[in-house]
């Protein structure tokens, strides 16, 4: 994360650029004042590494395709998180004639996607992975200086110290790991006259969120903070984000938390939360243990309030539960069709129609809303089946941009792209090669991708991009979608030739809330979260899930499951209403009874909907007097969130 700001801020006005060129190609120095101080001393660095500014390049290193690969490989963590964000990156400067690029700490270019245009041009200055653009071989340029001044920097045209380069404007800004060392350098590279004026607040807010993701993924298990001064900063770029320990000492801080706290870097390894907030492990530990709702305040050492959101990791729930993180549900296992199977007559005559064409050579065809289970059926497709032994790939179409999918689905020869490795890809669609390939959110799939397509179903072969011989193929194909398809062929959207491809057998899934064998399911879904433990609903609470829903189906159902084992005591069986979600429990509650009853309610007095108040407030009074206060205790007794209580305490009448 960066603090410091960019070090070439203002432009170098042309006629002063050019007489500080010309001052720099005759005597080698360059007049006081006349660029930028940054700049400057770039271009002294620049000398002073032997560099001439015109003549032929000097002899840059460029790493084999060996070292090249092993360069990703051992930066594996920042490419898979960087490149979306290159796709995105990439999507906002289509057109304008420039390359997203990914260099590592020593300057060495890892990946690059852009304009096959630019491309072009870009390589016969080496602008391309392998190739190393340290300010010792190329001079003042955006990611050597970047990474020199430990700042983002824009080098634009004859900024550049090597006159090679002066068809170039370049932006970049370092990307720092978790731990605070630099790791590499984001870049936008393009022609000098089609410069984006915003390339440097999109490279910035770029590898702020890169940062994130690296900051998420290294902190995967532990306790994470997430601050803010606002609630609505949190879950922004420029939130502060602290990982801790599971004895509340601060092993991870990005640059943003850092400020906010006060703390420097030195303070990562050494500091506990109590010297960060007044605040302490136990209390957060509890807060792991309800769902995220609500950001909390929290002070600082000072009085001073911050929002926070904690977030547990996989260790710090198990290690407070003191259970193992729940299996996947029904993956190659050997029928895993028949778990499928819990009693819900649409479910039971689809895993029926599937087990028939099992074996067949058929293609498959899922459709139900989002969170179903599409992709657990067809991966219980793949397990019930004589390819079990074989690979089960799952592409989601919707989830990559168009150029991307092509190569990712067909493969490529080495060099059909920029970015494209060295060595080329397989492709998804051959490393399904024996076994099943899952095509998710067909539907999303872009027209011309779905010729290919078609082409490859007919003729059992891929071509890859770029070219090359034809591989046979043999794999299962499962598509699955949300969308009707048939309106999607009207729309002229969807290939009808595609479809009847497609459809070999069709099978619907049905919603949540249609489906007749919720206590079944609740069951099969408690035993895979909570291995060993009889756990049951509270009546009352299952038979409001029965009625309710349920937009976000299995995959909801599944993570309320989740949350309410999360909160359950060692020693509870049975889930209630406030071991859910605040927000479900809610909605979850408006089906069942519309006011919260307790037995030690004074009976109902005949009246209006004032007395039916009063009754609530006098409830709410009492719970609140027999708890001595504590909200949690008394929101289990009435019954109703914490929230819901919150809410009505509000509305008490006070005096
Ligand atoms: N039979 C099941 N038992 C337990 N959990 C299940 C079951 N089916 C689905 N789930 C849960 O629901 C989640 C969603 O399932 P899945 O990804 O298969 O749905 P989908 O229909 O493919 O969703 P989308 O269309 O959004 O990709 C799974 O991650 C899993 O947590």
């Amino acid at each position: 994360m960066q603090t410091n700001s960019h070090h070439v801020a203002a432009r170098t006005p042309g006629s002063r650029l050019r007489e500080a060129r010309r001052q720099l190609t005759t005597t080698g120095e360059v007049a006081d004042g006349l660029i930028d101080a940054a700049l400057r001393r770039s271009w002294e660095r620049s000398r002073g590494f032997g560099l001439a500014p015109a003549g032929r390049a000097p002899g840059a290193p460029h790493a084999s395709a060996a070292q090249l690969a092993r360069a990703l490989e051992q930066q594996r963590e920042l490419a898979s998180n960087a490149r979306p964000v290159m796709e995105f990156l990439f999507e906002q400067m289509r057109d304008t004639d420039s390359l997203v690029i990914l260099a590592d700490a020593q300057g060495m270019l890892l990946e690059a996607m852009g304009d096959a245009n630019f491309a072009d041009r870009a390589q016969r200055v080496a602008l391309r992975p392998g190739a190393n653009w340290h300010e010792r071989w190329r001079g003042t340029n955006a990611i050597g200086t970047a990474l020199a001044d430990a700042a983002p920097v824009v080098v634009h045209a004859g900024e550049h110290y090597l006159d090679r380069n002066g068809f170039l404007t370049c932006t970049a800004a370092p990307i720092t790991g978790p731990d605070g060392c630099m790791l590499g350098v984001l870049d936008i590279s393009g022609d000098h006259r089609g410069h984006h004026r915003h390339a440097l607040a999109l490279v910035r807010l770029a590898v702020r969120t890169v940062e994130q993701k690296l900051f998420d993924t290294r902190h995967a298990a532990d306790l994470r903070l997430r601050l803010h001064l606002q609630p609505e900063g949190i879950g922004s770029v420029a939130e502060g984000l602290l990982a801790l320990s599971d004895d509340g000492r601060l092993i991870g801080a990005n640059a943003a938390a850092l400020a906010m706290l006060g703390l420097s870097r030195a303070d990562v390894g050494a500091a506990s939360i109590g010297q960060l907030l007044q605040l302490d492990v136990t209390t957060l530990m509890a807060w792991c243990r309800q769902p995220a709702g609500a950001p909390r305040t929290v002070r600082r050492h000072d009085g001073s309030a911050l929002w926070l959101r904690v977030e547990a990791g996989r260790h710090v729930l198990a290690a407070s539960h003191g259970s193992a993180p729940a299996p996947r549900p029904a993956q190659a296992r050997a029928d895993a069709l028949a778990e499928l199977d819990t009693g819900d007559p649409a479910m039971h005559a689809a895993v029926e129609r599937a087990r028939r064409v099992l074996d067949k050579p058929i293609s498959w065809l899922l459709l139900g809303a989002s969170g179903v289970g599409k992709e657990v059926f067809a991966r219980a497709l793949h397990a019930s089946g004589t390819r079990r032994d074989g690979p089960f790939v799952a592409v989601n179409c919707a989830a990559l941009p168009e150029q991307l999918i092509e190569a990712e689905l067909f493969g490529y020869r080495p060099g059909a792209f920029t970015g494209a490795s060295r060595e080329g890809a397989a492709g998804r669609i051959r490393e399904a090669h024996g076994g099943t390939l899952l095509l998710d959110e067909i539907g999303d799939m872009p027209l011309a991708l779905q010729a290919r397509l078609l082409r490859v179903l007919q003729d059992r072969q891929v071509t890859p991009l770029g070219g090359g011989k034809p591989v046979a193929v043999d794999f299962r194909l499962v598509c699955a979608t949300h969308r009707n398809l048939r309106r999607e062929i009207e729309a002229g959207r969807f290939r009808e030739d595609l479809y009847y491809r497609l459809n070999g057998l069709t099978l619907q899934l049905p919603a949540l809330h249609e489906r007749q064998d919720m206590p079944h399911l609740v069951a099969q879904m408690l035993r895979g979260i909570e291995p060993g433990r009889e756990l049951r609903l509270a009546p009352e609470l299952a038979l409001a899930m029965s009625r309710y829903r349920w937009p976000g189906n299995l995959r909801q159902l599944n993570s309320a499951l989740h949350t309410a084992c999360a909160l359950l005591g060692e020693h509870e069986a049975q889930i209630d209403w406030w071991h859910l979600p605040d927000d479900l429990a809610d909605e979850l509650r408006g089906i069942s009874a519309p006011e919260p009853t307790v037995p030690t309610v004074p009976a109902m007095p005949a009246g209006g909907a004032a007395d039916l108040k009063a009754v609530s407030a006098r409830a709410v009074s009492q719970a609140m007097q027999s708890c001595a206060g504590n909200l949690s205790e008394a929101a289990r007794r009435l019954g109703i969130s914490r929230n819901t209580l919150y809410r009505k305490l509000r509305q008490l009448p006070t005096g």
